[in-house]
């Protein structure tokens, strides 16, 4: 007699990708306000007073419930206990509430209101965070910019639960498939939100001639709405999943807090939790200042209004080739032919170059920049391939460091001396990017991967859940350090702008950002050192991270 076998959502290679686009979707929304000040850093100093003190404690607050309220572990539990779709709709919702009291605070409406008056005169001092030195708030901090730290809190955890809960969506959905890859394009699409952030952010924020930084964050808001909508529909596909399988995994196995002992004893969770954390505080709190340290460093023309390159419609053309590079890239990754797999990588360089030279003419830090998370768009897909079919993700993280490391000291040692050369600092600058974001795809497409061969199916929720944490302490303390390391390496720039020799605008353009760069590459020395303490850690004991996640 025939066995007939029942064929569930996720047997179907197309539900699958369908139920990651959903899944990468929301991500993409979610990157885009994470960073959506960023790109505007000289913005929120001239029009609303943030010093690079208010802005690094603003972005750094985060990860503050993240960290010191445990919020991610909660979430950790919540998603080993009620399942991802449940939590996928939770954390969407959060991240817009948070989203939009962010909004707020950045409003003209904020200012001059009894709100604004009240966040003047309170949250000065927060007894046991400030003795500690952890206090999110300080005397003297912008009311807009505590207003926006508590959205920003808020906001923080929903994007983390987000985060972790993504993870554990696409391993219940591809393991034994394509996981890899599908975590790679997850990232990839996550990477391109970041990159329309910095080509976006300052376009809504300059908009009409008249500078209102609000609408920037306005726009991130509208897309955390669609976000949510994403997870929503997520939510009713994972159902019927599970009406297929009868699986309900957090009902047959129930999770236990004791399960977090199992994943503290194992010494690889260790050293992936730490590289992560050495690595990733290296690079999301240098995107925050990126764009600013591009500013400071390079010399560029200001364009007038009436030239082409200054116009909105050039922006909209430069994204669109932008889209070209990603989806070419993207389109090589999954080409079975040996010709059309080359078309497509022709294209993705063609328009890659043609979106570096765009970013020169027009002559702003963002557009620069906007090309770091382009090659993480195209690569991090086709490494999570490679991890797929042919493992070497421990020896990944190792190479993935070294970039790091070169790309800091580059930054804090060779662009200054181009400076005055613009031609010659942009070149430096884009080449620099461009190997960052090599590194950026290498690390991410390895690590995140390998975490199902460290723990159990049933933990890896609070598995992830505990690496985003110990992973958000950094994200916390470095963005904050790097403000404060900004300040305090430039004393006389502070007091020429304490005193009104400068204005607000020539003190944004004017940081030496050296010693918070040395400060990343360290993370990255220590990071390469974890890197191949794992190589010779897998080998003794095992955990098969060299080895492909598909048998063939
Ligand atoms: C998948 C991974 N995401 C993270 O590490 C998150 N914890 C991102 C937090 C960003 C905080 N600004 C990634 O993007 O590689």
């Amino acid at each position: 007699m025939t066995e007939k076998i029942q064929k569930t959502l996720r047997d179907s290679a197309g539900m699958r990708w369908m139920v990651l686009f959903f899944l990468a979707f929301a991500m993409f929304c979610s990157y885009i306000f994470m960073d959506i000040l960023s790109p505007i850093k000289d913005l929120m100093q001239s029009t609303r007073g943030w010093d690079s003190t208010a802005f690094g404690t603003m972005q750094g607050s985060e990860t503050f419930l993240n960290v010191f309220v445990f919020f991610l572990i909660f979430a950790g539990i919540i998603l080993d206990k009620m399942g991802v779709r449940f939590t996928a709709v939770l954390s969407g919702a959060v991240m817009l509430v948070g989203a939009t009291i962010n909004w707020y605070a950045v409003t003209e409406m904020f200012q001059g209101s009894s709100l604004e008056t009240w966040f003047n005169e309170n949250l000065n001092y927060i007894p046991g965070f400030d003795e500690l030195g952890i206090s999110p708030f300080y005397l003297g901090m912008p009311a807009s910019a505590k207003f926006a730290a508590i959205g920003f809190m808020i906001f923080g955890c929903g994007v983390e639960m987000a985060g972790i809960t993504v993870s554990r969506g696409i391993v219940k959905w591809f393991k034994g498939h394509e996981m890899a890859l599908a975590m790679g394009s997850e990232m990839a699409l996550a990477r391109l939100g970041v990159a329309t952030c910095m080509i976006f952010s300052p376009v809504f924020a300059k908009m009409g001639g008249v500078i209102d930084v609000s609408r920037s964050v306005a726009f991130g808001v509208v897309l955390l709405m669609i976000a949510l909508i994403m997870f929503i529909v997520y939510f009713f596909l994972d159902k019927k999943l599970d009406s297929q399988t009868g699986e309900a995994e957090e009902k047959d196995d129930p999770f236990k807090i004791s399960d977090i002992g199992n994943i503290l004893r194992s010494r690889g969770f260790w050293l992936v939790a730490l590289l992560c954390v050495l690595y990733y505080s290296a690079i999301f709190p240098f995107q925050k200042y990126a764009v600013n340290m591009l500013q400071c460093n390079l010399t560029f023309t200001k364009l007038s209004p009436e030239s082409f390159w200054a116009g909105n419609t050039v922006t909209v053309i430069q994204y669109v080739i932008m889209l070209i590079v990603a989806a070419a890239a993207f389109a090589s990754n999954f080409s079975k032919g040996k010709t059309m797999k080359s078309v497509m990588q022709v294209v993705a360089v063609v328009a890659l170059v043609i979106f570096c030279y765009m970013g020169y003419m027009r002559q702003s830090a963002e557009t620069v920049f906007a090309v770091f998370p382009l090659l993480a768009v195209g690569i991090t897909p086709i490494l999570g391939n490679y991890v797929d079919h042919k493992g070497k993700a421990a020896s990944m993280l190792v190479v993935g460091s070294l970039l790091l490391i070169a790309c800091h000291l580059t930054f804090a040692f060779i662009l200054p001396m181009f400076k005055g050369n613009a031609v010659g600092g942009i070149i430096v600058a884009y080449v620099t990017i461009l190997v960052l974001g090599a590194s950026f795809s290498l690390v991410p497409a390895a690590l995140w991967p390998s975490v199902p061969k460290l723990v159990d199916a049933k933990i890896i929720g609070s598995a992830y859940a505990l690496i985003f944490w110990i992973q958000n302490i950094g994200l916390w303390l470095f963005p904050l350090l790097i403000g404060k390391v900004l300040d305090q390496t430039n004393p006389q720039l502070v007091s020429d702008l304490k005193n009104g020799l400068i204005s607000p605008e020539e003190a944004a353009m004017s940081y030496d950002y050296t010693v918070p760069l040395v400060m990343l590459a360290c993370l990255g020395v220590a990071a390469l050192i974890l890197g191949f303490v794992l190589k010779i850690v897998d080998k003794k004991y095992g955990y098969r991270l060299e080895e492909p996640n598909i048998t063939e």
